[in-house]
């Protein structure tokens, strides 16, 4: 257990309170209680504190009150103080829009080599309720293709290789799939050896037996829980509660927290109404990014220019290395305020679609000969 700050404000005063609350320390995933600049009313505080645990003592409904928080952590700043529109406004003043600010974007390209970096779900198709059906647009699909014709172009998703690439469609990329744990250049690249089909890097394969295991058990487990769906996406799972009834939610994590008891050397984590399991190793997409970088020829290189654009928690990763690293920028995909590592903002695949046409058009027009 740690001691945590966490504030709340009184819904009628509206003061707010400053109040250090035991929470369960947790290696595998912290819930959203005590982040910086979260606020919470008193009831949320005291719910957070009811003592409903599981075998290994995590509080259930801390992990009920995450999982509808969803990803990643949106910014509630003093309600009674702040509107939503200004909260919003000046949400976007410190991530603005990077359509609205193309030309500074561009501008920080300059005598460097952009790489494009995109997340799937959420960013280069719309969020649906049903995973399987998360269809990108024809017109993205020829936005992503243009891209990659003059930038070298991965996209990272927490999704199975074969499934994302089934989505995309597109040979001339690299694929950084389960999170970034199973990464593949595009396949005619002579650069790697002969033989491994492109492949890059798997750092979890001698998970692959284990997670078949948790996922079958998760199958039977959850069989009961309307709504509930597991996914097998090779070198991680999701467990979707999306269309699981918010009243089982409490249930679900059960379920899972119990098998995973069984399995110390998996995690589990959070993004959009999934919950997401994956090896303990130290690898994420941010990780995955600096990989493929070096791969690129770009390792510690100052003439390049990395742009990474994502929606979820797990994007958070690669934004916070490009912040760290002071290179290149981070464009978080959302509609509300949420906390971020990202420089810029999208509101949705959309606008996502137009960055990418308008950076195509502007690489174009660089190319003629008067430019
Ligand atoms: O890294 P990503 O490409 O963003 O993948 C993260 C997860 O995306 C998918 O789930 C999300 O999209 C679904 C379809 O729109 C939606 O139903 C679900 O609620 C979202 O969480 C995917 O199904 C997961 O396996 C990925 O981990």
């Amino acid at each position: 257990m740690t001691n945590q700050n966490v504030v709340a404000s009184d819904p009628k005063s509206g003061i707010g309170l400053k109040i250090t609350v035991m929470l369960p320390n947790s290696s595998i995933f912290s819930p959203a209680a005590g982040a910086p600049g979260r606020y919470f009313s008193p009831k949320k505080v005291l719910k957070r504190l009811e003592t409903t645990t599981d075998g290994a003592g995590t509080k259930i409904n801390a992990w009920v009150d995450s999982m509808r928080d969803s990803s990643p952590t949106r910014v509630k700043s003093s309600a009674s103080t702040l509107s939503e529109t200004e909260e919003q406004r000046s949400w976007i003043a410190l991530h603005p829009s990077a359509l609205g600010k193309f030309e500074e974007i561009v501008k920080a390209s300059k005598g460097k080599k952009i790489v494009m970096f995109l997340d799937y779900d959420g960013t280069l198709a719309p969020i649906v309720s049903d995973p399987d059906q998360a269809f990108m647009t024809n017109e993205m699909r020829e936005a992503v293709r243009d891209i990659a014709r003059y930038f070298p172009t991965a996209i990272v998703t927490g999704r199975c290789r074969d499934k994302v690439f089934s989505f995309v469609q597109l040979a001339g990329l690299y694929y950084a799939a389960s999170h970034g744990m199973d990464i593949k250049g595009p396949p005619k690249k002579r650069k790697y050896k002969k033989g491994n089909q492109g492949v890059l890097f798997q750092p979890a394969s001698e998970f692959l037996p284990m997670i078949d295991e948790v996922y079958k058990t998760l199958l039977e487990k959850t069989k009961s829980i309307p709504g509930a769906l597991v996914e097998n996406n090779k070198f991680c799972l999701s467990v979707h509660f999306r269309c699981v009834d918010e009243k089982r939610w409490g249930g679900l994590i059960e379920q899972v927290r119990l098998v995973l008891n069984q399995y110390p050397k998996l995690k589990l984590t959070q993004g959009r109404k999934v919950l997401e399991i994956r090896p303990t190793i130290k690898w994420d997409k941010g990780r995955a990014l600096v990989f493929l970088l070096e791969a690129l020829g770009y390792a510690n290189s100052k003439d390049v220019l990395p742009i990474y654009i994502g929606d979820d928690r797990t994007d958070e990763d690669a934004f916070k290395v490009l912040r760290d690293r002071g290179q290149g920028f981070g464009i978080l995909v959302s509609k509300t305020p949420k906390e971020t590592n990202a420089s810029y903002s999208l509101q949705e695949p959309s606008e996502v679609k137009d960055f990418l046409r308008r950076l195509v058009e502007w690489k174009r027009l660089c190319l003629r000969p008067q430019c």
